[in-house]
């Protein structure tokens, strides 16, 4: 199959994708049957808890999971470069960098400790077969000296010379330098004190609108899409159980596991016992329910369908919503409605509590 990019930001169609990995129980799904588009030139962000397949999303779109995981089923078609599964060896090497720029979580220690960030440029630049690699550098040191830093002397560092903030910028740098219209940033600004996560998020929207890019931002924390989001879908136990645009869905939630991410966030202004946080626990890959609803069992409207059938999608407008409480509410006269929790406030300050709580990272590379 040859490859024909389009030089400008695609459009992102993922359908029925699920992946598996290997465990002595044998494959267990991580995500499952996952349909989201990335509408072109937009930020969609995916929000959940610890665990609930987010950074297995992520790499799919790069055709990235590692052994023992698989891609089982489904496909990730991307303008220009057709559907992503299906790509092998060499196409698939040009493709990440050239056309799919990613920033992977713990990218604060991806840095070869023994090169220069320069010298890693340049081989990044020469792999890709740049033929002006004084450009690179050019591009380079003007997107980090955007990002507020000394570009030439971060060039001429070492990763141990660099703070975790400034190595998150040099990662984005380098996802951004080949000038990829499909960039994917998993967790960028985990770990990072407030400000610098502002600056960061400040700088993602900023480079995403210059360049016209389809950026997918995938995070913990409801904080970071409320501040850069378009669209944000909500990941819950390896499904996208609510997607829409993002102030649509944080104003007016309407799956109970989004209402109860909005509900566990302490507000600045007002009583600190208002924030409850969402009882129980996320499954695990060897917990997940294989059959039924995966939010049953921490659901405030659970129901006997939600034991047996997988919920149906139920859209308004351009928003999705994975419940039967949803579909029976929405189908039913106004008296026969479930108790649906009243509306929640958007977050108001960026990154001040995690959505989740306890992150857990591994630090996982392709
Ligand atoms: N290499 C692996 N081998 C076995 N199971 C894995 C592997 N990588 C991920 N998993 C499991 O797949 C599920 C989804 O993990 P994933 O990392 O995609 O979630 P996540 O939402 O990104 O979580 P986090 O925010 O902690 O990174 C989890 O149950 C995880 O334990």
């Amino acid at each position: 199959m040859s490859v024909t990019p389009e030089k400008k930001a695609p459009g992102v169609r993922v359908s029925g994708l699920s992946v598996v990995y290997r465990t002595p129980a044998g494959e267990l799904p991580a995500i499952s049957g996952i349909d989201l588009e990335l509408v072109s030139g937009t930020i969609t962000g995916v929000v959940g808890e610890s665990g609930s397949g987010k950074s297995t999303l992520a790499l799919s779109l790069l055709n990235a999971v590692q052994s023992p995981g698989r891609i089982s089923a489904g496909s990730v078609e991307i303008d220009g470069l057709g559907d992503v599964v299906r790509l092998r060896g060499e196409e698939l090497r040009k493709a990440r960098g050239r056309h799919i720029g990613y920033v992977f979580q713990a990218a604060q220690n991806s840095l070869n400790p023994l090169k220069t960030v320069g010298k890693q440029l340049l081989d990044l630049g020469r792999s890709h077969d740049v033929a002006d690699l004084r450009g690179l550098v050019r591009d380079a040191k003007d997107l980090l000296g955007r990002m507020g830093m000394d570009g030439a002397r971060v060039l001429d560092s070492h990763q141990h010379e660099l703070s975790g903030g400034m190595r998150q910028r040099v990662g984005i740098m380098l996802a951004l330098v080949l000038n990829a219209h499909l960039v994917v940033l998993d967790e960028p600004t985990t770990a990072l004190d407030m400000i610098t996560q502002a600056t960061i998020l400040r700088i993602v929207r900023e480079v995403h609108q210059e360049r016209g890019l389809t950026t997918l931002v995938i995070t913990h924390d409801l904080g970071v899409v409320a501040e850069v989001a378009d669209r944000l879908a909500v990941m819950y136990g390896g499904q996208v159980v609510e997607q829409g645009p993002t102030m649509e869905v944080l104003s007016a939630p309407r799956h109970p596991y989004t209402q109860g991410l909005l509900r566990a966030i302490p507000r600045l202004l007002g009583d600190i016992d208002e924030a409850r946080a969402l009882p129980g626990r996320p499954p695990t890959l060897g917990t997940i329910p294989a059959q039924g609803c995966v939010f049953r069992e921490r659901c405030v409207l659970r129901m006997d369908v939600c034991e047996t059938e997988r919920p149906p999608v139920v859209v308004s407008g351009t928003s999705i919503v994975a419940c039967h409480a949803v579909e029976a509410g929405a189908g039913a006269a106004a008296g026969d409605r479930p108790a649906a929790p009243a509306p929640v406030e958007v977050p108001e300050v960026v990154g001040a509590q995690s959505a989740t709580g306890v992150h857990e990272g591994r630090g996982e590379q392709p």
